[in-house]
């Protein structure tokens, strides 16, 4: 029985016989190579003889239609004769195509060059609604519209406002319209492109209220979201000025205050219905509304009737909290919806599902991108736009940025020493007044702002500073000094190069010039509103003229004239300007060591404390 092999040790002669079994191994498979590549090449010769017989026939047949041909064909060839090469082969190519003899190449149209995809903007980009930017020769009078509520009309003339601005008288009525819809008709979302101190909060702002005041009870139904607390004060005072008489509640929410004071704010508790609003309109920074949506017990988005964006593609540069996703998720859950989106535009869509809030975005430098737009989830979008946005050029958008009528752009260019000298003259003995001048960092703010105010004492010149160094009560404290001319120049960083409105600033100097067109268009934009004249210069040293230039270019801003400042007019400067810079560098010095000081003590303090503690255990 063969059930099991045994290997018997044989002695010796084991490894002997190994041996030979591999020898006779290798010499068989030699054996099999050999014969593998004989049979080869027999098929090789025989593929040849069959290919030659092929070829033939072809060959005969060939010539059978040549000779027919034979007239036209060298026709062909004589024109080709002029082709460049690469049109030549070309051409022959197709031409054996034709014929059929030549063999495809698989994979060679890989390397052809594939033609540019035209990229056409959606019919609501590329087609807005033309918005004039003309603040001069105002029509449209307060008193004679009658689709304004008498108690804005009222609040209106007693904050002066005696006309509206053409964004205005176009924006609001459409909005107001929309909500005039019948059932189950949606509102159109709606994106507002136009120049800076255009008066683009009032155009959010009385629609909404005149919307929302015949209503009962207080439910947060309108939401207006700003990228930065400063903008969200000035939003939310304008708010509270104009809901005066209409029963409508404003709340802030930005983070200035602790959270629970906000809450207490925000929402109340009742043993009959439980977690009710206080509020109507909640003006809010993007982060704290994400912090109040998880954070705040009853706080519901169920009754939002108006979600406003301002500032919306700084708000769209930097998602701050990830609050588009919590907000959408938010208003989905409370709405019982699956998507932010109708899915399919038809009755039973827009019927079976409650409409979403009424989305108002708004910038002075809204980018046309529909990639960017896609994410806020529009609803039949419509745009007003004071620049008519081209199509799509080459594949890349035209950003084209205005800047008001009103507003006198200039550059000067220099070498980087004689930039404060220029300054300085400017300020001084030009008298330039309630000038709002941006560097690009806030140590840069501060020496400049310790050197100026050293070199002017002798004048009056008082200077203040503005940046994120300072806590927001201080920085609102600056701009109250300013507004009461106690303070003639603000050194400022671009924090408040957005949106902040600074009613009489006459002059916005660029000390540093500004990173990009947007930024410049924002910082240039806080002087020349609504309808004032204003004077916007950037100082540039010689190798960054260029780029200003492209850059200006490329927004489709008409070119921007030179301020010359001759060499004279300042060199008698150069004196009193080393002497100033002698005391600021004192300045800065005693400043940094007594920072130094205060946190040696502080940790000494700290030691002390550690020490006396555990001296005590
Ligand atoms: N119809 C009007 N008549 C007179 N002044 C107005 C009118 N509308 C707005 N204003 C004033 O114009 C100034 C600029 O308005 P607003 O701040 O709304 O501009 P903006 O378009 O939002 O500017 P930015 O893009 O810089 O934020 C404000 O001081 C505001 O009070």
């Amino acid at each position: 029985m063969d059930l099991f092999i045994i290997n018997r040790y044989n002695g010796e002669n084991v490894d002997e016989d190994i041996i030979d079994r591999e020898t006779k191994h290798l010499q068989r498979l030699k054996q099999k190579i050999e014969e593998r590549k004989k049979s080869h090449e027999t098929q090789k010769v025989l593929d040849v003889i069959t290919l030659k017989q092929d070829e033939e026939k072809v060959l005969n047949i060939e010539n059978q239609v040549h000779v027919e041909e034979s007239v036209t064909v060298d026709l062909k060839e004589d024109a080709n004769y002029d082709l460049p090469d690469e049109k030549k082969s070309e051409k022959r190519k197709k031409d054996t195509n034709e014929k059929g003899i030549e063999f495809k190449v698989l994979g060679l149209n890989d390397f052809e060059k594939k033609s540019k995809v035209q990229r056409v903007l959606p019919h609501w980009l590329s087609h807005p609604y033309s918005v004039s930017k003309n603040l001069q020769n105002l029509n449209c009078k307060v008193e004679d519209q009658t689709w304004l509520h008498s108690i804005l009309k009222t609040t209106l003339l007693n904050e002066g406002v005696t006309h509206l601005f053409p964004v205005q008288e176009q924006v609001i009525p459409f909005i107001l319209n929309e909500h005039k819809l019948p059932y189950p008709l949606w509102p159109h979302d709606i994106c507002v492109s136009a120049p800076t101190g255009s008066g683009k909060t009032l155009t959010f702002v009385l629609p909404i209220i005149q919307v929302l005041m015949n209503q009962l009870g207080h439910y947060i139904r309108a939401l207006i979201v700003l990228p930065v607390q400063e903008l969200a004060v000035q939003v939310f005072k304008v708010c509270k000025k104009y809901c005066t008489n209409t029963g409508l509640r404003t709340a802030l929410l930005t983070g200035s205050t602790p959270l629970q004071q906000e809450q207490q704010q925000l929402m109340k508790y009742t043993e009959s219905l439980g977690w009710i609003s206080e509020v109507d309109i909640i003006v809010c920074t993007a982060g704290r509304l994400v912090e109040h949506l998880q954070n705040t017990d009853g706080f519901s988005l169920k009754h939002l009737k108006f979600l406003v964006i301002d500032e919306a593609d700084r708000i769209m540069d930097n998602i701050q909290n990830d609050w588009l996703y919590h907000m959408d998720r938010h208003i989905r859950h409370e709405n019982e919806l699956t998507s932010n989106k109708v899915p399919h535009l038809n009755w039973n869509s827009i019927s079976d599902q409650k409409s979403l809030p009424h989305k108002l975005l708004f910038s002075a430098t809204l980018t046309p991108d529909p990639e960017l737009l896609e994410q806020w989830g529009l609803f039949q979008p419509k745009l007003f736009s004071v620049a008519p946005i081209s199509d799509f050029d080459g594949g890349s958008l035209i950003k084209k940025y205005t800047t008001p009528d009103e507003l006198i752009e200039n550059y000067v260019v220099c070498n980087a020493e004689e930039k404060p000298l220029i300054l300085f003259h400017l300020l001084v003995e030009k008298k330039w007044d309630k000038v709002l001048c941006f560097t690009n960092s806030a140590q840069s703010v501060h020496r400049l702002a310790v050197l100026l105010n050293e070199w002017g004492k002798d004048q009056c010149l008082k200077v203040a500073e503005l940046s994120s160094a300072l806590d927001r009560a201080s920085r609102e404290k600056v701009l109250e000094k300013f507004k009461q001319s106690e303070v003639n120049v603000i050194i400022s960083t671009d924090a408040l190069a957005r949106g902040i409105d600074i009613p009489d600033c006459n002059y916005v100097v660029s000390y540093d010039p500004p990173r990009n067109i947007k930024t410049y268009v924002h910082r240039v934009g806080r002087t020349g509103r609504a309808g004032r004249i204003g004077r916007a210069v950037t100082i540039l040293n010689h190798n960054q003229l260029n780029m200003f230039k492209e850059q200006i270019q490329s927004s489709g801003k008409s070119e921007i004239n030179q301020l010359e400042v001759s060499e004279e007019s300042y060199s008698h400067l150069l004196q009193s300007y080393e002497s100033a810079i002698q005391e600021t560098k004192q300045i800065i010095h005693t400043e940094i060591n007594n920072k130094v000081k205060k946190s040696i003590e502080l940790k000494r303090g700290m030691k002390k404390k550690t020490r006396k503690r555990k001296h005590n255990e």
